[in-house]
């Protein structure tokens, strides 16, 4: 993108100018440049500084103000939605659930995987490249016209947020279902003064960072969305959370209820469309965010069959939005290469992958332990499951002693092995993550046979189009922090601490010959040698050509990788399957 392009779309007065001048696509890159523009290398917790003498929620009035917005945001009918985990998807259950109920929907979730038009959703769909473009351009040269030191243009997620009132105005949606960014008391998405309904997801250790160190602390920032008279449900919460929540409530004399996990046996045939125990969690909040927005909005009664008094009852359009609500990389599952079975106990020959990506973008250590399970569980699909335990130590655990059951006959001719392919943020703190990850998995008989750690190819200081990814240069990535995460893993799984002779050079991908992989264990991973199974991968796009040689060249070999740490890295890979 030369910067005579960007030039000419910012100086446009209205987006027809660029669209002119421009094919859609530069122009959507020339969107996508200026909007990584907007992406602030701040500390987070210092964000409401950031230029100018406004804070954070005061600044969001003013530039709703410069667009006109103001009423049309009270106007709109929401739902507001905060919390540590689970935010996304019960925001695209409740987004299912109401449009299956027959209402124009507008969806704002964050962050993207792949493209940022995914964060703004109308009536089920990414909004489109065309319209995002004229909603974007409006709002940024409406905005660029009143900058001043005092008030510059918003960072990235307050832009998105403004664009995503601004879309959901237009587009005359019945419900707009907002998630919180960060927190909820400064978060920009705050700016919203009369929801219709309140919703708190389950709540966790987060964003220490900016939103406090105890439960107590962080639960009280999420309590800031709570509204005069505007009703809320929680998820359930550990008591600590949950009077931090009553708290606020009770000042504000509203009413906050638990609304009880889904309970499936109900609701005969039901299968929930966002996999994970954890989901029935969130779909449980989603349906009575839903129902209290129906009452609410006094189409309640319009819904249910008269008869119906029973305070349980889910009208037939939620079981339907429950049953087809999508929200990517959220325990996904992407079959890579085709496999087709012709054992004998196969006789229909149904195909199965071969090589089988599970993505989930967990990052947090209660979502590490959601996601190890749910991994542990579609990977066996079928088989009957231990109970879950959770082990005190890692001292108990079967893979300190040398033995590793994780080869799982699932056919006959066919031998199962887990692969983890990790990287996260280094904000993040490994020694947390993997810790809820391991435990869980072993306590469900599911042990990897490698850990891969990967950098991320999306980088933090740009957005990008979907089409636009693979960085030329992969050799030179700095790849110290993947050898960190390795070190730390070895040592959680080993107890052992990684020789460090080899240190940051990627592990030579000659040595980690595909056609060995079956039988490596073994030889490879042994700790006494001190030879870990654990690999330091230069790039995702080698990693993925070796994933698919290592199937390739053993043809027994079915190859479950579990993908976690990071969305950025669910996102990536994504991408690179998709091409
Ligand atoms: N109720 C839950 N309890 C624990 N973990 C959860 C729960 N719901 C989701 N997760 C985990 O968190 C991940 C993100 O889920 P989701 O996108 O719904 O949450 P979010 O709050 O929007 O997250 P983010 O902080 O990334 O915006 C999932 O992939 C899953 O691993
Ligand atoms: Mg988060
Ligand atoms: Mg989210």
């Amino acid at each position: 993108m030369t910067s005579h392009v960007i030039e000419k779309a910012e100086v446009g007065d209205n987006s027809k100018n660029n669209e002119r001048d421009f094919p859609l696509s530069s122009s959507y890159e020339a969107a996508m440049e200026a909007l990584s523009s907007l992406i602030t290398r701040q500390n987070r917790k210092d964000r409401s500084s950031v230029g100018g003498k406004f804070g954070q929620l005061e600044r969001m009035s003013i530039y709703l103000e410069i667009m006109g917005l103001e009423e049309k945001l009270n106007e709109l009918k929401i739902i507001h939605v905060a919390g540590t985990k689970g935010k996304g998807s019960t925001c695209a259950f409740s987004e299912a659930i109401l449009r299956e109920s027959g209402f124009r929907t507008g969806l704002f979730t964050s962050p993207h995987l792949i493209d940022v038009r995914e964060r703004i959703r109308v009536n089920g769909l990414d909004i489109s490249e065309d319209k995002f473009l004229i909603h974007f351009w409006n709002c940024w040269n409406l905005l660029k016209e009143k900058v001043t030191d005092d008030l510059p243009m918003p960072p990235l997620f307050q832009f998105l947020t403004i664009l995503a009132f601004k879309v959901f105005i237009s587009e005359k949606v019945d419900v707009a279902i907002i998630e919180v960014g960060l927190g909820g008391k400064t978060d920009s998405t705050n700016v919203i003064k009369a929801p219709v309904v309140c919703g708190i997801t389950s709540l966790g250790m987060d964003h220490m960072d900016v939103l406090g160190n105890t439960l107590r602390e962080i639960a009280s920032h999420k309590a800031g969305i709570f509204k005069p008279e505007v009703p809320a449900f929680t998820a359930p919460q550990l008591s600590e959370a949950m009077d931090a929540l009553q708290e606020r409530a009770s000042e504000l004399k509203i009413s906050l209820k638990i609304a009880a996990p889904l309970d499936l046996k109900r609701w005969d045939g039901l299968k929930l469309s966002l996999s994970g125990e954890h989901q029935l969690v969130n779909a449980g909040l989603a349906v009575s965010l839903c129902k209290c927005w129906l009452q609410k909005t006094g189409n309640w009664n319009n819904l249910i069959r008269a008869k119906e008094d029973d305070e349980e009852y889910i009208p037939e359009a939620f079981l339907k939005g429950l049953s087809t609500a999508r929200l990517s990389g959220r325990a996904q599952i992407v079959h890579d290469t085709p496999l087709v079975l012709h054992s004998s106990t196969n006789a229909s020959g149904d195909t199965m992958g071969k090589l089988v990506f599970y993505l989930d973008g967990a990052h947090s250590p209660e979502s590490m332990e959601a996601c190890a399970k749910w991994f542990a569980i579609a990977t066996k699909e079928g088989k009957t499951l231990p109970t879950l335990t959770h082990p005190s130590s890692f001292e108990d655990l079967s893979y300190k002693t040398g033995f590793f059951p994780h080869e799982k006959q699932s056919n006959s001719d066919v031998i199962s092995k887990q692969i983890l392919l990790f990287n996260c943020m280094e904000v993040r703190d490994p020694h947390t993550l993997f810790p809820p990850l391991v435990s869980t998995c072993s306590s469900l008989g599911t042990h990897f046979s490698k850990a891969l750690f990967v950098p991320s190819m999306s980088t933090y200081n740009r957005v990008t189009s979907g089409d636009n990814i693979i960085p030329k240069d992969i050799s030179a990535k700095d790849l110290a922090w993947q050898f960190k995460l390795q070190q730390i893993w070895e040592k959680i799984v080993h107890g052992k601490d990684l020789v460090s002779e080899k240190s940051y050079k990627a592990d030579n991908l000659e040595l980690l010959l595909p056609s060995k992989f079956l039988h490596e264990d073994i030889t490879y991973c042994n700790p006494s040698r001190r030879i870990p199974c654990s690999s330091v991968m230069p790039s995702l796009p080698l990693t993925i050509k070796w994933l698919r040689d290592c199937v390739k060249e053993n043809p027994s070999l079915h190859l479950q990788v579990l993908v976690t740490g990071s969305l950025h890295l669910v996102g990536d890979i994504l991408k690179l399957l998709r091409k």
